[in-house]
Parts: C-alpha cells; sequence; structure tokens
C-alpha cells in the first residue's frame, strides 16, 4: 500500500525480538509503578543512577547530532536531534529537581557496575567508527524504551501513584511519542539504504541497548550488580 512502511526494519526487528523487548520495557520496576507496588527506596535509586546515565548520553545525543550533519541525506534530521537535546536539557534541570523533591543528593551518588557498562556502550557509540545510521538506530532505541516503558504506567488500568505520574509522563507523554516515531523514521530510512553490515551491526547494538535496559531496571531494584 502507497504510503505504508510495511517492512520497515526496526519494526521487524522489535517483533523478532519481543521477548528482550517486552523485558525492557515491562520490567517488574515498570509494573510496579503500574500497580503501585514499587518500593520507594527503588525509585530513588533509579532516579540518582538515571541522573548519572543521562549526562552521559548527553554527549551520546551530540555526536549523533554531528554525524547527521556530517553524513545525512536529509538536513530535517539534525532539527530532530536538536529537538532531542532541548529536551534533554530539560530532563536534566528535571531530574535536579525531583532530587531535591525526594532528598536524593545527585552528587553523592556513586555509579553502579550496570550504570558504569551502560555508560561505556555509549562512549563505544561515539567513536567515529560508527556511523550516523547505527548511531541514530541506538539513539532510536534507548529513547523509545523508556517511551513504551512510562506510557504503559499511564495506560487505563494504571494504578500509579500520583507523586510519580510526573515522572511517566515526562517521557510517556504524547510529544514523546511523536519524537520517538521521527527518530524511528529517520532510523529506518538509513536502514533500507545501509549495507547489510551496518544493518547487522545496528541490530547487534539494538539487542546490547535492550539487555542495557534490563539490567538498569534490575539494578533500580536493587538486584545484585
Ligand atoms: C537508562 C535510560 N534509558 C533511556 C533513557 C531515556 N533518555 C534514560 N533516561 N535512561
Amino acid at each position: 500500500m502507497e504510503g505504508t512502511d510495511r517492512t520497515a526494519i526496526t519494526v521487524t526487528w522489535l517483533k523478532k525480538h519481543r521477548l528482550l523487548y517486552v523485558g525492557a520495557t515491562r520490567h517488574p520496576f515498570i509494573l510496579g509503578i503500574r500497580d503501585g507496588s514499587v518500593d520507594i527506596s527503588s525509585f530513588k535509586r533509579w532516579l540518582g543512577q538515571d541522573y548519572i546515565f543521562v549526562r552521559a548520553f548527553v554527549p551520546f545525543v551530540a555526536s549523533v547530532l554531528l554525524k547527521a550533519w556530517k553524513e545525512s541525506d536529509d538536513k530535517a534530521d539534525v532539527d530532530v536531534i536538536l529537538g532531542g537535546i532541548s529536551a534533554l536539557n530539560d530532563e536534566v534541570s528535571w531530574f535536579k529537581n525531583e532530587a531535591s523533591k525526594w532528598a536524593v543528593a545527585l552528587d553523592s551518588v556513586v555509579p553502579q557496575q550496570a550504570n558504569l557498562n551502560y555508560c561505556r556502550f555509549l562512549e563505544r557509540l561515539m567513536s567515529p567508527e560508527v556511523d550516523y545510521t547505527q548511531a541514530i538506530t541506538a539513539f532510536w532505541a534507548i529513547e523509545t524504551v523508556y517511551r513504551e516503558s512510562f506510557a504503559h504506567c499511564l495506560e487505563e488500568g494504571s494504578r500509579t501513584p500520583q507523586e510519580l505520574k510526573e515522572t511517566c509522563q515526562r517521557w510517556g507523554n504524547d510529544g514523546f511519542g511523536q519524537y520517538c516515531s521521527s527518530l524511528q523514521s529517520i532510523a529506518n530510512r538509513r536502514l533500507e539504504k545501509a549495507s547489510d553490515e551496518v544493518v547487522a551491526k545496528a541490530e547487534v547494538n539494538l539487542l546490547e541497548i535492550l539487555e542495557h535496559e534490563v539490567e538498569f531496571w534490575n539494578m533500580s531494584r536493587g538486584a545484585a550488580v
């Protein structure tokens, strides 16, 4: 059907790796927020650790912007990524506010191993050997896990506690959903034109991202790291 992209590569991947995707987006930590059973100390641990992650995410997104500017076949990509950087700027301020609300001392949070591993992976993705197609696909995947996870906490039937709703809105709102769709369209467009080697690498990166996301949620729940 004209205008309908039935074979978008990212959609095929999410079906192929459904179990892992569901593991990353329907993790017990998220389900605990959604049904109200979440342990607030877990939430606070997640908050402190995610602040560290987001700070490491900023240079990664800046590297994606640079690659888009140099390599993209569509100038509009830079605008979408710039919007992401602007949202990240708000996100950093939000973390600081939220941390003071919950009495989490961000300066004394020590990054846990799962966080360090994920940040190291981001650094690998920043390397010049990783091309724009791989970088934008990874960017889409990382944002989408949060979008899908937190949107689930706001869907009908959820019993998310009032004091956690704003957190869920941050990534679960429709605007963030639109932004993730824009990233997905860019990723699909690039993947369709990419070599088999780049497509294969991007798929491996997606799997690694989903694994890191699961580990990140595990860490928040206080699992051994
Ligand atoms: C671990 C993690 N993954 C994704 C996001 C979304 N920016 C985040 N803040 N933290």
